[in-house]
């Protein structure tokens, strides 16, 4: 049986990981892309030995861990930043990612989902078979955002304008789930593509 790989995606606080939290309720595997960031800046890691070379001692905490509140409040308002953060984690995140996917694939997994919010940024179009994109009003991104993680209005618009917008990620998804609704309607969304697809990964 061939692996079926859905990438998850879409913009910062739009709802991925409420989308994904359905699949893994359903025993379908979800490989977290910004869990595998973590993986890949760890302490004496590569990742991190790159980054504390170039943005210098401060970016680590004293027990060695990465200092992210200072390193997120540095580069999301500097896109020359960014992009050298992200270009020293990118190479690190894609091997780690193209690995776990070899070993679902190995094992037959039907269905495995790449939850990345850099899925587009990234291009990883040729690594998964469709993409799904989780949207809500840009209103309800900034609000959601600013509460979840405590942020003026003026820091969570610099992470949301640092990513493509959820408008131009729908134009690109193979499928959008609307999540402008309750989690329960989301829900729905999910359950009904999973029944198109016509499989489920049984427990
Ligand atoms: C900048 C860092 C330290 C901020 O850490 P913090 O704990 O505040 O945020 P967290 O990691 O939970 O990310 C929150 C969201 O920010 C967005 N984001 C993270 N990194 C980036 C990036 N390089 N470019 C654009 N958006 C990003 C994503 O939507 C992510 O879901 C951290 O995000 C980081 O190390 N980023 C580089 C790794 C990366 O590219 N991750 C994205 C994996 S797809
Ligand atoms: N349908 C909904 N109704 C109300 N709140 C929601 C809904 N969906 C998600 N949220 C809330 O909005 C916030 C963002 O959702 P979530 O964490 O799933 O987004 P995300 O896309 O995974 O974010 P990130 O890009 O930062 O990883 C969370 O606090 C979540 O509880």
């Amino acid at each position: 049986m061939t692996t079926m790989v859905l990438g998850l995606t879409g913009s910062i606080a739009t709802g991925k990981s409420t989308v994904s939290a359905f699949f893994r309720e359903l025993n379908i595997p979800v490989i977290d892309a910004d869990l595998v960031a973590r993986e890949v800046t760890e302490p004496h890691s590569l990742g991190l030995q790159r980054i504390a070379a170039y943005f210098g001692e401060k970016v680590l905490n004293p027990d060695g861990t990465m200092n992210r509140g200072y390193l997120g409040q540095r580069v999301f308002g500097n896109p020359a930043e960014l992009k050298v953060l992200t270009n020293i984690t990118a190479p690190l995140i894609r091997v780690a990612i193209i690995d776990e996917l070899a070993a679902y694939k190995v094992k037959q997994i039907p269905l495995v989902v790449l939850d990345m919010p850099l899925l587009y940024e990234q291009h990883y179009e040729t690594v998964v078979d469709q993409v799904m994109v989780v949207c809500t009003t840009e209103e309800q991104q900034l609000n959601r955002l600013m509460q979840r993680n405590g942020l003026t209005q003026v820091a969570a618009q610099q992470r949301i304008d640092s990513q493509i917008s959820i408008a131009e990620k729908i134009k690109l998804a193979d499928v959008v789930i609307d999540n402008t609704g309750d989690v329960a309607e989301t829900k729905r969304q999910v359950v009904k593509w999973l029944e198109e697809q016509s499989f489920r990964n049984e427990e």
